[in-house]
Formats: C-alpha cells, structure tokens, sequence
C-alpha cells in the first residue's frame, strides 16, 4: 500500500472517541485493503473480518479480536503481512494493540502487555511496526493459564481418525504403545518426525487424547515450540519464571511439536533441558516432534539432542497411494459425504506429499459443491482442483502435442500431417502418435486422423517404433522427456 495513504489516514487522527473510532476504522479498512490482496480468501474472511478496529491515537492503532486463540493464531500465522500492512499504512512508527476479549462478564479489566514474539517490548519490529497485545481480564492471563489447566489438545486427534499405513507403522506402533503406559516405557522421549503435514501433530496429540480418555494420567499438555518460546520469554519479562518452570515440572505427558524452532534460542533450551531431566527422572512422559531427525537439527546444544536421543525415534514419510486413498475415504465419513471412485482415484493419484493438501482438496470441493450446487464429477473436480493440482497430461490436446513437435524438429503442421518420409519429419509424426497415445485420453482413430487422416494401425506401428526406441535408446529418451517437459508447460 502507498504511503501516501498513511499520511491522509494520520492526519485525520483526532481527540474525541467518536473520531478516533473513525479513524480506527479507516486504518483498519485500509489495512484490510493490503491484507486482501495477500491472504487466500477463505483466510481473510476467517481470520480478519471477524476483528473490530477500537480506537486510532498516536499512531496506535488498537483492534479488538474474539479470542486468545484468535490472538495466536494470528500471531502465528499473518504477523508478518499484518506488520507489513501496518507499516504500509501507518509507516515505520505505527504500533498495534489486540484487545483479547476473554471473559466479557467482567467489568473493570486489567490490561497488562506482551511483547510481540522477537520483539523488544514496545520497541519498532524488524519491519518497523510495533505489536504489542493488551488482554482484558479480571485477571493476569498467565495466571489463569497455570491455574485452570488446559490440555490444548485437538479432541478430533484421535488414533481412531488416524489411517496407518506403511508411511506411518512404527511411529504408529510406538505412539499406541506409549499411550498404553506414558513414562513406563522404552520410548522416552517418543520423538516422531516427517515432513510438513504428514500428521505429526495428529499422532503425537492422539497419544495425548487417549491417555486423558482413559484417565491413565491427569495432566496432558501439548504445546508447540514456538509457543512454549514466547511463554517463556513473557514469563522472564514479568518475573514469573519459577512458577513457569514449576507449572511445567508437574505435567505427567508433556508434548512439544515442531521442536526444531528451539535452533539458536539457547535459553530456552537451557529450560527445556532442566524440565526434561525433572520429568524424566520422575518417570513423566515427553513426546516430541520434529520436521527433520534430530541429528539434522543445527543450533541445539549437544547435551540435549543426546537426551532427545534417549527414547525412540520414528519417522513418518509420505503415504503411498492406498494409503491416500484410505485416509481420503476417512476424511469423507468423518464429514459424512461420499465423492466418485474416479474423483478419489483422482486426488489421491495427483496430491501425494502432504496429507493436509488432501484435506485442503475435500474442503474446496465441498465448498465449491454447496457454491454452485454442481455434483462433484471427474470434470467439476478437475477445475475445482485446477490450482492445487496441476492437472497433467489426460487433458491435453493434441493441438499442443503438435505444436510442440513442430517446434522441436523446426517442421510445419503441413510437414507433420503430409506424407514427406524424411527422417525428421517421420520421426516427429511417430513421437507425435508415441505422446499422443500416452498423453491424452484420444482413442487410435482419432489420433490418426489428427495427423495427416492415418488409420488407427499406421497409429499402433509409430507408437511401437517409438516406445522401442525409448527402450532401448538413451538419446530417444532424452528427446521424448525433453518433448514431455514443453508439453507440460505448454498445457499449464
Ligand atoms: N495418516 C493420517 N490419517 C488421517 N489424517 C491424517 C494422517 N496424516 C495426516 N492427517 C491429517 O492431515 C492434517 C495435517 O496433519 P498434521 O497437522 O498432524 O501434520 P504435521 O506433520 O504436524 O504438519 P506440520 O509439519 O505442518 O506441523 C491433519 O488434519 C491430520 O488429521
């Protein structure tokens, strides 16, 4: 956003509570402008519509959000577009306040400040923009945080919602045997790891979520890093760290996801080491996770990662695809909606690295479906999809295959469709049919007229030519996956 704005927007800040509101809502509205333009719809509506500007004076600008959940998760996920679009608007002095709505019953609150994450209290970010967070409450958050324990475990978690497959089966095997006897066993700490969405945080909270249901121990707390960072940084800053290590000393499962953001923030692995020993020693459960094996995480100190070391370590890889597939028809009962055998096949054909994309596939179908009320077809789901998954190669014409060998060999589409035997020219029409054969869904008949009014035998014997070739060839292969690669993009 210009910066022109920020200065009309600043200079009609104004002393009445009626005009700062104005005000509010103008920067507010102007941020939202810039947010809009960064954030994936669904997102801005969930995350930002939802907020009311509060007031707008001395270049602060304070908005009111529905929740301490909202708060965080908005921390975590758009601080970094929320400060750039307050620095677009407000310049490099503009500060941000969160009002944290947490017990509206209440009269007289007490505000008390955070620091924004990796930030000097009060003081300008990297970006420039200041973000502190102001909670109403008739009492200190962080008190009432280790008073009324709270587990922060997603009841939807649950071994019973989580597929196994050979992607998942010792990380699988452990986490229900720990969950069987937390702290009583050979894996302490339970360290799972595996790439981004393939169910982490689903597995290690399932442990959690089946303890507290059989009441096997009574505090479970999952935390991620990050957040466990922040607290205790808060809790130096306000003088409560030995309640904080104490209210972490009495959890019986402790879970810690993403535990590589602990690289480089020497003091709270210093914490993280004393409460580990704590627990251990008293036989407590730790369950952490990781993006990568602990050996690959760089910047934590060595006398941790040899604990972290102590337990097991399982890892989680991409599912293969029956294991999509099941995992895809899972997600479906749970939202108690069926879809095509072919539309399944066809997702879990084309999203294999993240199971959080499957999901991501489900919900947009679904709301598309209920959008244009249209039934959710092979064809309705590949234009849905056609941002997520990069549709290939059945739906392509073969126009583009023609195109393509026309540009390869230097040779026209009169060439190509004409009855010349030189060399290249057959050639490019035999990988023409080769491609075309493999590529599309076109039957024989329909290729061979395509190319020059050939019958569907001319089509098998340049398809057989060619896929021999390929075989047995290595500078076939190369010209046909070259062919391949311009085709893909030419069909994008
Ligand atoms: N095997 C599985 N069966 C059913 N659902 C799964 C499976 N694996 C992952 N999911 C689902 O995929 C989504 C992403 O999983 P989760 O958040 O646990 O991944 P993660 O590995 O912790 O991701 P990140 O690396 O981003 O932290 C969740 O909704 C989860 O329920």
């Amino acid at each position: 956003m210009p910066a022109p704005q920020s200065k009309v927007l600043l200079d009609k800040q104004s002393h009445g509570n009626g005009t700062q509101a104005n005000a509010a809502q103008k920067v507010w509205d102007a941020c939202l402008d810039v947010l809009k333009d960064k954030l994936n719809s669904q997102a801005f509506k969930t995350w930002f519509t939802p907020i009311s500007p509060l007031h707008f004076s001395d270049n602060e600008l304070t908005i009111e959000v529905p929740s301490q959940f909202f708060y965080e998760w908005i921390e975590e996920n758009y601080s970094t577009q929320l400060k750039q679009a307050l620095k677009d608007i407000l310049g490099s002095e503009g500060r941000l306040m969160y009002s944290i709505v947490m017990d509206r019953s209440q009269n007289n609150p007490v505000t008390i400040e955070l620091p924004h994450q990796n930030m000097p209290k009060n003081g300008p970010t990297e970006n420039g923009c200041s973000t502190t967070v102001k909670v109403s409450s008739d009492r200190d958050f962080l008190e009432r945080y280790r008073t009324k324990f709270e587990s922060h475990l997603n009841p939807k978690y649950t071994f019973d919602t989580l597929i196994r497959g050979d992607c998942n089966s010792l990380a699988f095997a452990a986490s229900k045997s720990v969950s069987q006897n937390p702290g009583q066993n050979a894996f302490n700490p339970l360290v799972i790891y595996g790439g981004v969405g393939l169910g982490k945080t689903h597995m290690t909270q399932a442990i959690g979520n089946h303890v507290r249901e059989k009441s096997i121990s009574e505090y479970v707390l999952y935390v991620s890093s990050e957040k466990f960072a922040i607290d205790f940084v808060n809790a130096i800053q306000n003088g409560n760290i030995q309640e904080f290590s104490a209210f972490y000393r009495k959890v019986d499962v402790l879970i810690i996801d993403d535990i590589q953001f602990f690289a480089g923030k020497e003091k709270t692995q210093e914490e993280i080491f004393h409460i580990f020993n704590t627990l251990h020693q008293s036989n407590k459960q730790i369950i952490l996770s990781s993006d990568r094996p602990i050996k690959e995480i760089r910047g934590i100190e060595d006398r941790l990662i040899s604990r972290f070391n102590w337990g097991l370590s399982a890892d989680i890889q991409p599912p293969d695809y029956e294991t999509r597939k099941a995992i895809i028809q899972s997600k479906l009962e749970q939202n108690g909606v069926t879809f095509d055998a072919n539309v399944i096949e066809f997702i879990a054909t084309n999203v294999t690295q993240n199971v959080r994309e499957l999901e991501g596939c489900i919900v947009k179908l679904l709301a598309a479906h209920s959008l244009f009320n249209k039934e959710i077809d092979l064809s309705f789901t590949k234009t849905t999809l056609k941002d997520i998954i990069r549709i290939q190669s059945k739906q392509l014409s073969l126009e583009t295959i023609e195109k393509a060998i026309c540009s390869y060999f230097s040779i026209t589409p009169n060439d190509l469709k004409g009855k010349s035997k030189k060399k290249e020219i057959a050639t490019g029409r035999q990988i023409a049919m080769y491609l075309s054969k493999e590529l599309t869904d076109s039957s024989l008949k329909t290729i061979g007229l395509h190319f020059g009014g050939r019958d569907h035998s001319t089509v098998i014997h340049g398809y057989n030519t060619i896929n021999k070739k390929v075989e047995n060839s290595a500078e076939m292969r190369s010209q046909v996956e070259e062919l391949k690669k311009r085709i893909e993009i030419m069909s994008i």
